[in-house]
C-alpha cells in the first residue's frame, strides 16, 4: 500500500487581485519505504504541499491519505521537521524528545528508554541533559529528529529542515538522516530548495512549477543507498544533478516570462 497519496488536492487561497492558486490538481503517490525529495521555485506550493499532508491546512478541493487514512487533522503517526527548529527552550534535549510519548501516555521508564535510544543514534549522546539554547543549529536539528522519530510515526515529512545551517553540517546531517532512515527506510517526504540535497538524499525528485504550483517532473534517482561521498562527486550524481537543476530553473513558464 502506498504511504502517501496526494489524490486531486486543489488549494487556493485569498489574495489582492482575487482568488490565487497555490495548488493546481496535484496527484502524488509515494511508495511506503521511498525517500522523496520536493524542489521548484520559490511559492511553487511545496510548504503548502507539505502542511495538507501534515493536517496542519485543509485542501480545498481533493485529499490526501497516508496508508488507509485520510488526512483530517494533525496526527503523530505522521513526524513533521520544519526549518525552525521547534523545541520547547526550557526542556532538556532528552526531555524534548520524550515530549510526544509523554502526550501519548507512555510510562515514564519506557520513554527515557526509547528517547536514550534515538538521542544514540543521532549522535547526541553527550547532550542529553543540554538545553537547546547550549546546541549548535546542527545538533538542535538532529535533536528534532530524534523527537520526531520516537513517536514511531507511519511517514515523515520534512520542510527544509537543513535550510538554515551551513554547508558542512549540511552534508553530515543528510548522512547523519539517511543513517537513520536506513534502519527501517520508513517513508520520507522532504521539501529542499538545494538541488545536490534533492538528488543525494532521494529515491526520486519531485520538481514542481509555479502559477499555478504543480508537479511538473518526477525524476527517478537510480543511485544505490547506502548513498557515499564518491557517489555524491560521481559522473552519475552530476547527469542527474543538471537535469533536476534543468527541470527546476528552465521551466518553460519561466522562459515565457523571462521573455516578455
Ligand atoms: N495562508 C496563505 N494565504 C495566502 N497565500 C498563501 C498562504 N500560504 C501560502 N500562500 C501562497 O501560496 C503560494 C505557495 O506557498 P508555499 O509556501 O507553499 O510555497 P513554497 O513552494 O513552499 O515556497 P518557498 O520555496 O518560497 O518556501 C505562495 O505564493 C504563497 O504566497
Amino acid at each position: 500500500m502506498p504511504a502517501i497519496t496526494f489524490h486531486d488536492v486543489y488549494q487556493n487561497f485569498d489574495a489582492k487581485g482575487g482568488d490565487f492558486v497555490a495548488l493546481d490538481h496535484v496527484n502524488l503517490t509515494i511508495e511506503d519505504g521511498e525517500f522523496v525529495t520536493v524542489v521548484g521555485p520559490s511559492g511553487c506550493g511545496k510548504s503548502t504541499m507539505l502542511n495538507i499532508a501534515a493536517g496542519l491546512l485543509k485542501a480545498t478541493g481533493g485529499t490526501v491519505t497516508v496508508g488507509d487514512e485520510t488526512v483530517y487533522g494533525p496526527s503523530p503517526e505522521r513526524g513533521v521537521i520544519f526549518q525552525q527548529y521547534a523545541l520547547f527552550p526550557w526542556m532538556t534535549v532528552s526531555e524534548n524528545v520524550e515530549f510526544g510519548l509523554k502526550v501519548a501516555g507512555v510510562g515514564k521508564k519506557e520513554r527515557r528508554a526509547a528517547a536514550r535510544r534515538m538521542i544514540d543514534i543521532v549522535g547526541l549522546t553527550d547532550f542529553a541533559d543540554a538545553l537547546p539554547k547550549t546546541l549548535s543549529g546542527g545538533m538542535k536539528q538532529r535533536c528534532a529528529i530524534a523527537r520526531a522519530y520516537a513517536v514511531d510515526p507511519k511517514v515523515l515529512l520534512m520542510d527544509e529542515p537543513f535550510g538554515a545551517l551551513d554547508a558542512l553540517t549540511r552534508v553530515r546531517l543528510q548522512d547523519s538522516l539517511l543513517e537513520t532512515w536506513s534502519r527501517d527506510r520508513r517513508t520520507v517526504m522532504f521539501i529542499t530548495h538545494d538541488v545536490d540535497e534533492a538528488v543525494y538524499l532521494a529515491s526520486r525528485v519531485v520538481v514542481m512549477a509555479a502559477r499555478p504550483g504543480r508537479i511538473h517532473q518526477i525524476i527517478p534517482v537510480g543511485l544505490p543507498y547506502p548513498r557515499t561521498e564518491e557517489m555524491r562527486l560521481s559522473a552519475e550524481f552530476a547527469a542527474l544533478r543538471r537535469q533536476v537543476w534543468n527541470a527546476v530553473y528552465h521551466q518553460p513558464s519561466m522562459l515565457e516570462g523571462a521573455a516578455s
